[in-house]
């Protein structure tokens, strides 16, 4: 059984992918924190701005079976020439994500892209991992395509991810959760600046925006 808070068609807003179309499918639950607010101050990952509660969301729901999600997902791709794309994404999607499901979505035709946590092993066969960090949550994988730190964390500063082999090293301004996506956020302008100043100084590091939030997409 497959748990998914969500699931929509949009522009992939963060990374090497960004500006790609994308379905992306929000599973239910992370391990890094219950999403319930009266917990945020006590999770070990305090900031995030998604909520993955349940399976109430657009398009959301429960999936026996590995090919029931992939044609759900494979509903929302639009009739176009493209190759198309599924993003797993959460919550933790490696609570839920096995070789069964990306197998079905490789037989939907889809690529499979997973934005996680890192604390998880990942199964064989995903075609574009990416990494991000939390506090000082262990990080168990080690080889991925794109490591993505959400900054600043005074727990995860860049310099203790740069043994783990990627493609892209990316650094994210940390936003305010409890905002509204679009709109000011003087937290994430000033979080912005310090991710600049840290690129500057260190051109191994890009920077990245969360270009969804910018254009007032999903
Ligand atoms: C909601 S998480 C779900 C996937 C996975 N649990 C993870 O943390 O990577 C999706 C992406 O949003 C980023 N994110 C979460 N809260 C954020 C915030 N307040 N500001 C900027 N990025 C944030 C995460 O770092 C991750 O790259
Ligand atoms: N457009 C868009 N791009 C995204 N990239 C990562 C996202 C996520 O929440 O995992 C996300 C999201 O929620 N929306
Ligand atoms: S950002 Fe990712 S790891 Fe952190 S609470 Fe949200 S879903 Fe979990
Ligand atoms: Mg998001």
């Amino acid at each position: 059984m497959y748990r998914v808070k969500e699931a929509f068609y949009t522009l992939q807003g963060e990374g090497a992918q960004a500006g790609r179309a994308a379905v992306f499918c929000r599973f239910s639950k992370c391990n890094l924190w219950t999403g319930r607010e009266k917990d945020r101050v006590s999770a070990v990952c305090d900031f995030c701005d998604t909520d993955f509660v349940g399976t109430d969301g657009q398009n959301g729901g429960r999936f026996e079976t590995a090919d029931e999600l992939a044609r759900h997902i494979r509903s929302l791709w639009p009739e176009a020439p493209g190759r198309p794309y599924v993003v797993c994404t959460g919550g933790e999607p490696l609570l839920q994500l096995d070789e069964a499901l990306i197998d079905a979505f490789h037989r939907a035709g889809f690529e499979v892209g997973v934005e996680t946590n890192g604390t998880l092993p990942a199964p064989a066969g995903i075609d574009w991992l990416c990494v991000s960090p939390k506090a000082d949550a262990p990080v168990v994988i080690e080889a991925c395509d794109e490591l993505k730190l959400v900054y600043p964390q005074p727990l995860a500063m860049p310099e203790r991810f740069e043994h783990i082999r990627a493609r892209h090293y990316f650094l994210s301004p940390m936003a305010s959760p409890s905002l509204p996506a679009t709109g000011d956020d003087p937290v994430k302008q000033s979080n912005t600046r310090k991710a600049t100043d840290y690129c500057l100084a260190h051109p191994r590091w890009r920077l990245t925006l969360q270009m969804h939030k910018i254009i007032g997409i999903d």
